[in-house]
């Protein structure tokens, strides 16, 4: 049987996050510390530890049938290569900044400027989309330190907490786009290979969306039972068993985090106690 080849960055931002969602999927590989390929004991699936900014070229290619990259990457070099799943880490943006002290009104103010970056291609199709034209000083790393040094007058890089802009004395100006991890597809894959992508997906599916959901229970008297299940849209519906003690109930059920939190103070005015949350492993719809 043929194997699934996927990518995954050699070391990094990515690397961890994308092996722990392999093994929560189930699919146990070594962690690539030894060697660049990995055989997956228990999935046909083998893992490829690469660099980033290779991996568009390597699904060109159809040398690997799938990745783990960030979207900012497959957006800068890969815009023909299709995104089967975006997965929720990573997240960061493609931002433009200028030092603190600049008089910013609008991306006007930037052209004929020095722009230092590592995403060429995608701050020309941004600059060129706002009819401003900037030269470019192209750099693979520590880009937020040229305009210290005097090589540019603005950046265009990643920006997450913000906290290297800070350290730098920049400002953030305009932001690009937004990105998280996603799992990208090979144009070349094929049918029997896509079969095995299927399942892959499906498991990655069934980790997501526990990772965004909680299982509660709580205890509610019994005359605000109704008005509370109208509050927690369920899987199906909630589960509702009556307590040991006469008029209250329990009720448990599952919901997104989010969710949870905006209605716990609704919960707690209709008479919710003893709420307990919990993570899930898998959701399998
Ligand atoms: N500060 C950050 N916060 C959140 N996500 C980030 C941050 N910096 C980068 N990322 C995301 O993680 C990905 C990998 O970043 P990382 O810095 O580990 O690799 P790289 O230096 O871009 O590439 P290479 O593998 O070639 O060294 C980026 O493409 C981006 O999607
Ligand atoms: O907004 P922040 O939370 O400060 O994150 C942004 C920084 O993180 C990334 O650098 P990284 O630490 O990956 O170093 P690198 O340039 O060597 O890739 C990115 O290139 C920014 O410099
Ligand atoms: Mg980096």
């Amino acid at each position: 049987m043929k194997k699934i080849r996927i990518a995954v960055q050699k070391s990094g931002r990515l690397h961890d996050d994308s092996l722990q969602l392999l093994k929560d999927a189930g699919i146990s590989v070594d962690n690539g510390k030894e060697q660049l390929k990995a055989t997956s004991r228990n999935f046909p699936l083998e893992v490829f530890y690469l660099r980033n900014g290779d991996i568009p070229q390597y699904l060109r290619d159809g040398v690997v049938d799938i990745a783990i990259i960030g979207e900012n990457v497959l957006i800068e070099k890969g815009e023909d290569i299709a995104t089967a799943e975006r997965l929720g880490f990573s997240k960061c943006r493609v931002s433009l900044a200028v030092p603190k002290s600049m008089q910013y009104n609008s991306l006007q103010d930037l052209d004929g400027k020095k722009i230092a970056t590592s995403y060429p291609n995608t701050i020309n199709a941004f600059l060129a989309k706002n009819g401003i034209s900037a030269e470019l000083h192209i750099i693979n790393g520590s880009v937020e330190i040229a305009p210290n040094i005097g090589l540019a007058d603005a950046v265009c890089d990643i920006v997450s907490s913000g906290s290297t802009l800070f350290k730098n004395n920049l400002k953030e100006v305009e932001i690009m786009l937004k990105s998280e991890a996603v799992l990208a597809v090979s144009p070349m894959i094929d049918e029997e290979r896509n079969e095995i992508l299927q399942k892959l997906q499906f498991r990655i599916q069934s980790v997501l969306r526990a990772r965004r959901s909680k299982y509660i229970l709580m205890n509610i008297p019994d005359n605000k039972v109704e008005k509370v299940i109208e509050l927690l849209p369920g899987m199906r519906s909630p589960t509702v068993l009556p307590l040991a003690e006469k008029g209250w109930s329990s009720i448990h059920t599952v919901i997104e985090e989010e969710r949870f939190w905006e209605v716990i103070d609704e919960l707690k005015r209709n008479g919710a106690e003893g709420i307990l949350v919990t993570s899930i492993e898998k959701m399998v719809l």
